[in-house]
């Protein structure tokens, strides 16, 4: 095993005594990508960040075969290794703890070159499925500084949608991440990420006690919770918090989505839909969006860290006052993001072990796509539009609007116009279904009326 430190230990005083190493649990790590994609600058920018004092010239060459340090973080001492090629590493692979397949940036603009990458790293996880079972599996985008590198989520996108790759990445909860070797930047989210991982894993493999009381999971894997999905806001509760096991709704739950993911929608009329590709915790909070930035993620159908009951009366409120509404653009933004937020879901609650309960603590309060609910919403705020209008001139944020309508608080406000029964049926979350016990307040034709935000154009019956 070649340790530049070993060679060059004598140059720096400093350097982090071996003894510190010892005491921490050693993880092994294989860094795989093609050539010149910056493994070694890499391996050794983390070196001189973590272990030595960085000499005042550095350079990197061609690795010949591999090399290997021990970097100390946190209560772990990472071996990482990286490798000339992927022929180089091939009889390693078997015992690592972590892949982390690097990329270039620069270079993964060049189709060509992107599919290289992902053919690679399919037959990487089919050939050694067996032995890859329990690793962590990560792709780090380097040179993501550089001009002419690719956007990580565009890269991502293409990664989810492999089908080759999804295939070999279905038993492990990928993330891609962003790095710049050259600037260090990036470093501490993907050892931050890959510590958190290994903790977590460790916990509910090795101490039997822990991993079968959430509890005392919590406090080690905080990212995996949305804590920010706890809102401390004193209105509005959660849709769907009626849900219980006689709810019909929630029985038919993974039914309905299923179904509903096969619903095809024109794409070129619409932006494709981002997959959730950040971590987790990078997604953003939708309530510390202003109204704008918040109806532009939306509309991308980019990933939202939760979606709730709130969220769904803000977009509505606002794409009302939008001249040009798109309600079915709504409806499909809606569907992606809240078919992102579950799969962001069932993965943490893969990590955590728990895939067969819904511990209380990884409750969200997103809500559950449903074309009648979400038409019922659309419907309720327009009428409420109608009994406090916004004046032309006036600039009202969503806030302040809410404020006036207590009436929209209550995400129990449907009762009075459905009963649960049709409410949560499967076939109300596919289609549109009028009330069954009175009629909804604001059943008009849009063009009856010309006050600003009364325009709903929705293409349905009752409307
Ligand atoms: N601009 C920029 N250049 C980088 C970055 N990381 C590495 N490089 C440069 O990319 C080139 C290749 O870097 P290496 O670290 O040798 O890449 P490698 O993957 O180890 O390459 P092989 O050993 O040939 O497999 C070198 O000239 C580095 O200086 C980065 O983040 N930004
Ligand atoms: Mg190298």
């Amino acid at each position: 095993m070649k340790r530049f430190s070993e060679i060059v230990s004598q140059l720096w005083s400093n350097k982090a005594p071996l003894e510190e190493e010892q005491g921490r649990q050693e993880i092994p790590i294989r860094i795989l990508g093609a050539r010149g994609a910056g493994k070694t600058t890499f391996l050794y920018k983390l070196y001189f960040k973590y272990c030595a004092e960085k000499p005042s010239t550095f350079q990197v060459f061609p690795t010949e075969s591999h090399n290997v340090e021990v970097i100390p973080y946190r209560q772990f001492a990472f071996q990482i290794w990286e490798f000339a090629d992927i022929g180089a590493s091939l009889n390693y692979i078997k015992d690592t703890r972590v892949i982390i397949y690097m990329v270039d940036a620069v270079e993964q603009s060049k189709p060509v070159v992107a599919s290289k990458a992902r053919e690679n790293m399919s037959w990487i996880l089919k050939t050694f499925e067996e032995e890859l079972r329990d690793a962590i599996v990560i792709t780090v985008v380097n040179k993501i500084e550089s001009e002419g590198a690719v956007d990580i989520q565009d890269l991502g996108q293409q990664w989810i949608t492999d089908p080759l790759l999804t295939k070999g990445l279905r038993n492990h909860q990928w993330r891609i991440f962003e790095c710049d070797a050259a600037t260090e930047k990036g470093f501490e989210k993907v050892l931050d990420y890959l510590s958190q991982k290994i903790e977590m894993k460790d916990a509910l493999t090795v101490d039997v006690d822990r991993s079968s009381d959430y509890n005392t999971l919590g406090p080690t894997s905080p990212s995996i919770l949305p804590r920010s999905a706890r809102r401390s806001d004193f209105f509005l509760r959660r849709q769907s918090d009626a849900n219980s096991l006689s709810n019909p709704h929630t029985l038919s739950h993974s039914q309905s989505h299923s179904h509903l993911h096969e619903i095809t929608y024109r794409r070129d009329l619409y932006p494709q839909a981002r997959m959730p590709v950040a971590p987790w915790e990078d997604l953003p909070n939708p309530h510390h969006f202003k109204d704008k930035e918040f109806c532009e993620w939306f509309l991308q159908a980019k990933a939202f860290l939760f979606f709730d009951h709130y969220s769904l009366l803000r977009i509505a409120y606002l794409s009302i006052l939008q001249d040009k509404q798109d309600t079915r653009r709504l409806l499909y933004s809606l569907r992606t993001i809240l078919r992102g937020i579950e799969l962001l879901e069932q993965d943490a609650l893969r990590d955590t072990g728990l895939a067969n309960r819904r511990p209380e603590d990884l409750l969200h309060e997103s809500i559950e796509y449903s074309e009648t609910q979400t038409l019922f919403w659309i419907q309720m705020v327009s009428f409420a539009l109608l009994r406090h209008p916004v004046l032309d001139g006036e600039e009202r944020d969503f806030e302040s609007f809410l404020m006036g309508c207590p009436e929209l608080w209550d995400g129990q406000g449907w009762k009075k116009y459905y009963s649960p029964k049709i409410y949560l049926s499967l076939k109300a979350a596919q289609e549109f279904i009028p009330p069954d016990r009175k009629p909804l307040p604001n059943a008009f034709k849009a063009s009856s009326l010309a006050l600003r935000g009364s325009g709903l154009k929705i293409d349905y019956q009752v409307l």
